[in-house]
């Protein structure tokens, strides 16, 4: 990735339509389900996401190996070893994965980039290994690649997993629970971040038919049958964080998001009451939702982000280009994400004069030094939320550059091409 965008702007009124694609999240669930529901569940408005389509296309190679069965290791072990199956940055679909293949027959080496091999997964093998799964490290001990035999006898049924460092792990087993031989009870330890992920995973089985029971800290899913449904994809809610963030940074804004609903099953989609704080007001109506910029003093100062930690970004890069000082909380997982998402922020706002600090779980955004450049070129670090939280920046600083502006196809291609739809202008 080298290619970088320079993005500006004649004017600060926006008005425009945009059509978001699936939720990654979403989609990410829907179609492990469907790959383990055995062609029950299908699958619409499928996202374009790079990372959803990666984890389609694996899952589609993992249906049609073990279709052809013929001998001991469907997955294909080739004479060098297992199999080699790249997700590329794609942690959610990483984790997913590592538990969907103790299921499959054969043998795989699950790899991804070389982010992916500092984000942990220890947590997750520990579990599935404590229900009996074969799982071993193949370069460093808590981290992929993992090499996975999969079939296995289940152990127990009860496990208990830690809940503070990601959801992600939880769900992955909530996926495969009802597969497996016992069903499982999941005993969640200490405080569950992401919550609202775990929720949407329970939803979407809920969906497909599978109940669940979830009482105080413990999560129980009993073997049972997927029943035929089609579940279809809701636009992508953390995408639609960019346009708040564009609305709140234009003087004028009208912005209607088509597909979005008040009742989705995405967490962040309480980006319209964090950006209420901002004057933009959204109404559902005509299925979707209408933005529009109503200016009034900011007064709320602090944020608990915990349940929704990929609008951190969005929401940091607003207040630091409206120069308002504010407190947040709840961002402790943002280090193992795409990148260290707290040094990334603090190395970039620094050049506009903003300071984000942190003293102990709390992170403060000190904008009394804030300047307007005239051009401010920002860093990535293979994040897609970096660009898409930097990009509208425009609105306040006359030409801001994103490097490796391709970095946004992992969960929205489309969003260089809806930036120009919207007025901006894009110098590549
Ligand atoms: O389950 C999911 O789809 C996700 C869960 C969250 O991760 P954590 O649970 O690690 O915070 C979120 O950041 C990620 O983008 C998507
Ligand atoms: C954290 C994210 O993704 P993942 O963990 O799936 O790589 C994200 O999309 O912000």
């Amino acid at each position: 990735m080298s290619k970088n965008i320079t993005v500006s702007r004649n004017n600060k009124k926006i008005n425009a339509t945009i059509q978001l694609t699936g939720s990654k999240s979403e989609c990410n669930r829907a179609l492990v389900i469907e790959a383990l529901s055995k062609g029950k569940v299908k699958v619409t408005n499928v996202s374009d996401a790079a990372d959803a389509v990666t984890l389609a296309g694996i899952l589609r190679n993992v249906a049609s190996s073990q279709l052809s069965v013929t001998g001991e290791n469907p997955l294909q072990t080739t004479d060098n070893g297992p199999q080699t199956t790249d997700i590329g940055p794609a942690g959610t679909a990483m984790r997913f994965l590592t538990a969907h293949f103790t299921l499959q027959n054969g043998e795989v080496l699950l790899t991804g980039t070389e982010r992916m091999k500092q984000r942990p997964i220890g947590i997750l093998v520990d579990a599935l290994r404590t229900l009996g799964a074969n799982i071993s490290y193949a370069e460093n001990e808590g981290y992929p690649p993992l090499q996975i035999k999969g079939g296995f006898e289940q152990l127990t049924d009860n496990i208990t997993i830690k809940g503070d460092i990601s959801s992600q792990y939880i769900t992955a087993l909530l996926l495969i629970a009802n597969s497996l031989p016992k069903g499982l009870n999941l005993h969640i330890d200490g405080e569950l971040t992401s919550r609202p992920y775990v929720e949407m995973t329970l939803s979407m089985l809920q969906q497909a038919g599978i109940q669940h029971q979830w009482t105080d800290n413990v999560i129980s899913i009993a073997p049972q049958e997927f029943q035929e449904t089609n579940i279809w994809v809701e636009p992508d809610w953390s995408a639609a964080s960019y346009w708040y963030a564009v609305a709140a940074l234009a003087d004028e804004a009208e912005l209607f998001l088509p597909g979005l609903t008040s009742y989705s099953l995405q967490g962040d989609s309480v980006i319209t009451e964090l950006m209420a704080n901002f004057g933009i007001t959204s109404q559902f109506k005509d299925g979707g939702v209408y933005l529009k910029k109503e200016p009034k003093p900011i007064i709320r100062k602090i944020f608990d982000l915990k349940s929704c930690p990929d609008l951190a970004q969005t929401l940091i890069v607003v207040c630091a280009a409206l120069g308002h000082d504010a407190t947040f909380t709840g961002l402790e997982t943002l280090k193992i994400k795409e990148t260290d998402r707290i040094a990334a922020l603090q190395n970039e706002l620094v050049k506009m004069g903003v300071r984000l600090t942190e003293k102990g779980m709390v992170y403060k955004l000190d904008c009394s030094h804030k300047f307007i450049p005239e051009r401010m070129t920002v860093k990535t670090y293979e994040d897609h939320r970096m660009a898409m939280a930097f990009a509208p920046l425009a609105l306040v600083i006359p030409q801001v550059e994103i490097e490796d502006a391709e970095v946004v196809n992992k969960s929205y291609p489309a969003f260089w091409d809806d930036f120009e739809k919207a007025g901006f202008i894009l110098s590549k």
